[in-house]
């Protein structure tokens, strides 16, 4: 079995950690490595895995997952120029960093996989876009799918396609999210208690993501079912549109994109 390594502990490097376990991975096969000492404390009582430095983990992982911020990109790659083995694959899960990044800094060779998961990971429903490098293989990349496929759903892009997907999946849940905010407010507004008003809003979103993911019917159709004639929800889809929500969506997700490309730039 192939040792993994992840790099940087944080939000999704623990939700990976903790979905390859889930997904069979044994503790002895999984590393990490944190530059707070609490924190790799914390998951090594949690996880059963052992925190190493990056030296031991380019030493001893047949697999690097790169998961710090890509502002904490440089210091690490310096660190692991000279220590990595060119049979080593990295895969890198940081917004906007392209492969060429890694392919440059690395040892000539080097296989990479860019990889853009989203937060869901952390109950196994992720969406995780992949493209490989310029020196991965069919067989690099299947070995990222299946370990992606622990926590949640896998898709195959071009590299040229994942500023886009970043937007759109990588940022989505915070879209929802800052949805159902909006929504559960809402009902504040018109009198119901917050409890209810939360419970009413996330039930009400947990059914509808089921039923685009179980009917395979287009959202539109879906939504037409709610919209009846002279009924109420009509009324609420005129404000929407009155408000340019649909345009503010699109508007935002570009903007998404744009910081996914800036923050790929800044290591030109
Ligand atoms: N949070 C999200 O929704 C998503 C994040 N990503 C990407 O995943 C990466 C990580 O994001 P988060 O988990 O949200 O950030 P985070 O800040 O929660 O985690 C990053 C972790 O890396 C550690 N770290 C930084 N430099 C290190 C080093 N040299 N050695 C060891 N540990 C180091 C930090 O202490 C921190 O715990 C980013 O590149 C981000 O673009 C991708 C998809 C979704
Ligand atoms: O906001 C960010 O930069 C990260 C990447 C995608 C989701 N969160």
């Amino acid at each position: 079995m192939a040792v993994i390594a992840v790099l940087g502990a944080g939000k999704i490097g623990e939700a990976l950690l903790s979905g390859l376990l889930h997904g069979g991975r044994k503790p002895g096969e999984l590393l990490f490595t944190e530059r707070y000492p609490e924190r790799a404390e914390e998951l090594t009582r949690r996880y059963g895995v052992r925190g190493v430095d990056v030296p031991e983990a380019a030493k001893l992982a047949d697999v690097l997952i790169v998961a710090v911020k890509p502002q904490d990109i440089e210091p690490l790659l310096d660190e692991l120029g000279p220590l990595l083995r060119p049979e080593t694959l990295v895969v890198s899960l940081c917004a906007g960093l392209p492969t060429a990044l890694y392919e440059r800094r690395l040892a000539e060779g080097t296989p990479v996989v860019r990889v853009m998961p989203n937060t869901p990971m952390v109950v196994g429903a992720a969406m995780s876009a992949i493209s490989p490098g310029r020196y991965a293989t069919p067989e690099h990349l299947a070995l990222v799918e299946e370990l992606l496929a622990c926590v949640g759903s896998v898709v195959r892009v071009p590299e040229s396609q994942q500023d886009a997907v970043t937007a759109l999946s990588g940022s989505g849940p915070a879209y929802f999210f800052f949805l159902v905010e909006a929504m559960i407010d809402a009902g504040i507004l018109l009198g119901l208690p917050r409890n209810i008003a939360e419970k009413l809003i996330v039930q009400s979103a947990v059914g509808a993501a089921k039923m685009l993911a179980e009917t395979g019917e287009h959202p539109v159709t879906l939504r037409e079912a709610v919209t009846s004639p002279a009924g109420t929800t009509i009324n609420a889809i005129r404000e929407l549109e009155n408000h340019g929500v649909r345009a503010a969506l699109l508007a935002a997700i570009e903007a998404a994109r744009d910081r996914s490309v800036e923050l790929g730039k800044a290591h030109d």
